[in-house]
């Protein structure tokens, strides 16, 4: 055998050998992968979106600290020799992976996560009111809701934010390091017949509104939690949609580093197209555990409008 068969033939052999074993080791990864987007999704009813580069399932795979098999001349003819040195053990380093995102398009109560809180609740109904009413709400929204466009901190750098609010409440709301003035001037007509409404589903009697008018698709809200102090612990978020569809996104918090800093590269996303007359309830610990957010677009976009119906807590003032 020449120099170059031979080679060729240990690195044939080498890597059966390492084979085998390389290929048990990832083994559960993949089913892991499978199982986990049909029957152990976490959250059912959502539609599992596979995303071959960006995404992939949640999954924890350690490996030793060569996960490169070594071949030695000592191989050849020593198979049980040779597979003791591949054996996967000892892992010191864990990779992580990025679960894929889930996308929530059915009416339906989900439980999102059930940690490090409690559990983490959304109820979403699609249809909640009919095509031809949510069009005369938006429509009469638009036009009665004092809109503006405010500015708030963040990092210690104020941005005039990339949409238009309104909030109807006896006190003044502080969130982003900006506060907004109190507005005690009476709720649109569509608004007083929706919280009623609400309250009627919910139990819950509403006490304050923040809206939003997303002008188009350059329009967002970034990442945040609606966990300021004048909503109390565990607030129910109560959101609904008009006009133009936008896609709400909400991303699993990580736990924070020494430094309290977190890094949300590996985070759980899961994205809700909210289409007119949408309503979604955030409720439990999703305040607490989660962020969510409103991207822009990168295609052309109608205006959207969102009213978030709260329970402001007087004792916050
Ligand atoms: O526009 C939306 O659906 C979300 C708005 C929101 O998160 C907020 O106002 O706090
Ligand atoms: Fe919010």
């Amino acid at each position: 055998m020449n120099a170059e068969k031979r080679r060729k033939s240990r690195v044939q052999g080498g890597w059966a050998g390492a084979g085998s074993k390389q290929n048990n080791a990832s083994k559960p990864k993949q089913s892991v992968l499978a199982s986990h987007a049909s029957s152990q999704s976490p959250v059912t009813g959502i539609v599992t979106q596979r995303q071959v580069l960006a995404s992939a399932q949640s999954h924890s795979v350690k490996l030793s600290e060569s996960s490169i098999p070594q071949w030695t001349d000592n191989n050849i003819g020593q198979k049980s020799q040779n597979s003791q040195q591949l054996v996967f053990e000892d892992p010191e380093q864990e990779i992580q992976v990025k679960p894929a995102d889930l996308t929530i398009v059915k009416s339906g109560t989900y439980d999102i996560s059930t940690e490090p809180s409690g559990v983490s609740r959304l109820r979403y109904f699609p249809d909640f009111i009919e095509p031809s009413r949510s069009e005369a709400i938006f429509a009469e929204l638009l036009d009665e809701i004092p809109w503006k466009q405010r500015s708030e901190v963040h990092g210690g750098v104020r941005a005039v934010q990339p949409r238009l609010t309104a909030w109807y409440n006896e006190l003044p709301y502080t969130y982003a390091g900006i506060t907004v003035e109190a507005n005690t001037s009476e709720w649109p007509n569509a608004l007083k017949t929706l919280k009623d409404q609400l309250v009627e589903v919910t139990g819950i009697e509403f006490n304050s509104l923040a809206a939003n008018l997303y002008r188009d698709g350059h329009d967002s809200i970034g990442w945040h939690s609606d966990d300021e102090p004048i909503m109390g612990k565990n607030p129910t978020i109560v959101s609904l949609s008009f006009g133009e569809e936008g896609v709400f996104e909400l991303r699993k918090k990580p736990p924070p580093n020494e430094s309290g800093e977190r890094d949300y590269t590996y985070s759980q996303v899961i994205k809700i197209p909210l289409r007119s007359g949408s309503l979604l309830i955030m409720e439990g610990w999703t305040q607490s555990d989660w962020q969510h957010r409103i991207p822009n677009e990168y295609h052309d976009r109608g205006a959207r409008i969102n009213i978030t119906f709260r329970v402001a807590i007087p004792s916050h003032k």
